[in-house]
């Protein structure tokens, strides 16, 4: 290379911008800051995200009770499901497994991050950082191998910017014997109140009510959340609509209400919307606030973009890509 002895000094971006930080806390978490001021935290324990912060203020819920040390999964934030969503069917490969399968309750590994950075600090809003982690087969503990014996690679990627914040994973069948898989992102959301909140874009989709134990189909243009909710949803247009949860408390120009988030799905078709009620909440050890705090049932809803309904099927070598991108809306 030929060196320019006078070459311009400020050249290079880096020299004057502001850049997105990425620190490893205790070994145990990471976090990840932009010049903009917008945040996250991801626990190497489930590869969870605990924290996303837009303009100073949290976008996900996590219990004032979550259990962040790896002995249970993490109650709030965007727990990962993997290799199967809820109790597993009996007489299938994954029925020795715990509810909604390891990958939430496993450590990860921290594979990098890298970054894009603006060219001048008044572009700094574009800035993004990207965490990768990894999950394998061979790093898996012994119980969870036995009761799952297939070889894989997981790959999460979270990636943060300005107003978004996207989460993908690719799923490798890294071994020769194929595996049937169903995933999930069991994303939390802080919200104003259940009681006002509404989603669109799941109008005329076909659902399973878990807790009426019925088929249905969206018949109101919104979802609103009266009460104990744990729904699927199949929306016909799979992965192609676009996914708003909104606050009809206020004056708004969008029926539904004000926008607070929306969900763009990538290859995860299907909806999960859960919020469990004070009732529910009562009966779970690691979910506080309890009662009617604005900070408890009611500050919270899961809407859990996945690819639940039927098994992906992997062969070997081959691999499978989903996730979602969230836009925090404030
Ligand atoms: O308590 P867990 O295992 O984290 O699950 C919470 C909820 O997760 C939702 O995805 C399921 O649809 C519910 O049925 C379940 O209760």
């Amino acid at each position: 290379m030929v060196d320019r002895p006078h070459k311009p000094s400020a050249i290079s971006p880096s020299s004057h911008a502001p850049q997105p930080t990425v620190d490893i806390v205790d070994n145990g978490r990471v976090r990840a800051t932009l010049p903009s001021g917008e945040s996250i935290e991801i626990l190497l324990h489930g590869a969870t995200v605990i924290s996303w912060k837009s303009n100073g203020v949290e976008n996900l819920w996590l219990s004032e009770k979550a259990i962040l040390d790896g002995s249970k999964p993490v109650r709030g934030g965007i727990p990962v499901v993997f290799p199967v969503f809820g109790p597993p069917p009996a007489n299938h490969a994954t029925s020795a497994l715990p509810q909604h399968g390891f990958a939430r309750s496993s450590r990860w590994e921290f594979l990098g991050s890298s970054k894009s950075e603006s060219d001048t600090p008044k572009s700094a809003g574009d800035d993004t950082v990207k965490l990768d982690f990894g999950l394998y087969s061979n790093g898996l503990d012994e119980k969870s191998k036995s009761a799952w014996p297939y070889e894989f690679g997981l790959v999460y990627s979270v990636t943060l910017s300005k107003d978004s914040l996207r989460t993908m994973i690719t799923i490798q069948n890294t071994g020769d014997k194929a595996f049937e898989f169903t995933t999930l992102l069991h994303s939390y959301f802080k919200i104003k109140d259940v009681h006002t909140a509404r989603i669109a874009g799941l109008s005329a989709s076909p659902y399973v009510d878990k807790v009426l134990k019925t088929d249905a189909t969206q018949s109101e243009p919104f979802v609103s959340i009266p009460g104990t909710t744990d729904r699927v949803y199949y929306p016909p247009g799979g992965a192609s609509t676009i996914l708003a949860i909104c606050d009809a408390s206020g004056a708004s120009s969008n029926p539904a209400g004000t926008p607070r988030f929306e969900i763009s799905r990538d290859n995860m078709p299907d909806v999960v919307v859960w919020n469990p009620w004070k009732e529910g909440a009562e009966a779970m050890g690691d979910f506080a606030p309890k009662g009617d705090d604005p900070k408890g049932y009611r500050g919270m809803l899961c809407v859990e973009a996945g690819s639940v309904k039927e098994w992906v099927k992997l062969e070997g070598g081959e691999s499978w890509e989903g996730g979602q991108v969230v836009k925090s809306l404030l």
